[in-house]
């Protein structure tokens, strides 16, 4: 069932010699899951098999006997695995482009190739297998990020079209804990361009309640829907509860704009429709994105200006908290 990759690293031509021979393959990974269009594929649940090849030099491990200057299979299964038995969703397409994306988040590898198998998968008629291949350098992916990196707290120096810009808030619990988990559904989902520093802010609205962590992320640019669905499954994965409006809450997704997009759905809004009023948007959005536009409104930087110039206006307070992990950051300084 499980195959080696067809010749050399994915992208070689276009990785200007970045991508490298050697490979690390792990095959035959198998983890229940409940990806599936169909209900009783999420109701019961199946097992997936999945084959891993990653591409990196091995020589500077192989000279020093040095496992951290290699890929630590173990931990990659592990990652993998649980990706596989997580977040659910419909296609292998978008599983199996979240396991190279997690390959490619190990340092040193600079292409990586993963199949997903769904020996049982309802098909009518008798069959052996069914599998997705999907394979990328590490340049392909960054192209597809828009070449923009995750820098936290940092500023993107490429253009960021071709994103989506998330903010996230958390009120109750731990609230750091409930960002980091978002950050990490999002980039699982979307994929994470960039994640501004965590600000404390006072409350907005609604009743009286304890202060707000807030950050803004970049992803990927999406579909509406596509990017709705992150946010809800990050909310839920933060066992969010809806309740009162602008009440306390363990984790809030709001969806800021996705380039110029606009959507009229009630469901998922575009620009979302209060984002010009929030200073606990605009401000880590200019963190990482200096030159950013909301669309129908103008520079954010002016925003932040005049939302700053209204009497008892109370700044947004950065805080020194992370939200990646340093397992989360790319290259080898980690
Ligand atoms: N751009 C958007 N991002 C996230 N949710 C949106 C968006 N546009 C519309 N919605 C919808 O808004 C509804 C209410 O969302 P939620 O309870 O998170 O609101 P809120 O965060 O309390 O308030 P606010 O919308 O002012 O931030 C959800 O059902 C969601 O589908
Ligand atoms: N400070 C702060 N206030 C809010 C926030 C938030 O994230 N931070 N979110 C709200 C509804 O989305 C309402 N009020």
């Amino acid at each position: 069932m499980t195959g080696q990759p067809a010749g050399g690293p994915p992208g070689r031509d276009r990785s200007g010699g970045g991508a490298h021979h050697d490979r690390i393959t792990l095959a035959g990974l198998r983890v229940h899951g409940r990806h599936g269009v169909l209900t009783a594929e999420r109701e019961l649940g199946q097992f997936f098999v999945i084959d891993a090849t990653l591409w990196l030099d091995t020589g500077p491990a192989a000279a020093t006997d040095d496992l951290s200057l290699t890929v630590h299979y173990g931990e990659l299964a592990e990652a993998l695995a649980g990706i596989v038995a997580g977040e659910p969703v419909d296609l292998l397409e978008t599983l199996a482009h979240r396991l190279v994306r997690a390959c490619l988040a190990q340092p040193l590898v600079s292409a990586a190739e993963v199949t997903v198998h769904k020996p049982a998968a309802p098909i009518s008629v008798p069959f052996a297998d069914v599998a997705v291949t999907v394979a990328r350098s590490r340049h392909d992916q960054e192209l597809r990020d828009q070449e923009l990196h995750v820098q936290e707290g940092g500023h993107t120096q490429e253009h960021t079209h071709g994103h989506a810009v998330v903010a996230i808030g958390s009120n109750i619990g731990d609230r750091l804990g409930f960002l980091r988990g978002a950050v990490r559904e999002l980039d699982a989902r979307l994929g994470v361009l960039a994640v501004s520093p965590v600000y404390e802010t006072d409350p907005v609205g609604g009743p009286e309640q304890d202060d707000y962590l807030n950050a803004v992320v970049l992803v990927a640019a999406a579909s509406p829907g596509e990017l709705l669905a992150a946010a809800r499954a990050a909310e839920q994965a933060a066992a969010r509860e809806r309740t009162v409006r602008w009440g306390p809450r363990t984790l809030d997704v709001d969806i800021i704009a996705c380039g110029d997009l606009r959507s009229d759905d009630p469901d998922i809004l575009l620009p979302h429709p209060r984002a010009q009023d929030r200073l606990f948007v605009c401000v880590p959005w200019l963190d990482v994105d200096p030159g950013a536009t909301l669309v129908g409104h103008g520079r954010v930087a002016d925003l932040v200006a005049a939302l700053s110039a209204v009497p008892g206006a109370v700044a947004p307070r950065r805080t020194s908290h992370g939200l990646l992990t340093p397992h989360d950051l790319p290259g080898p300084e980690r």
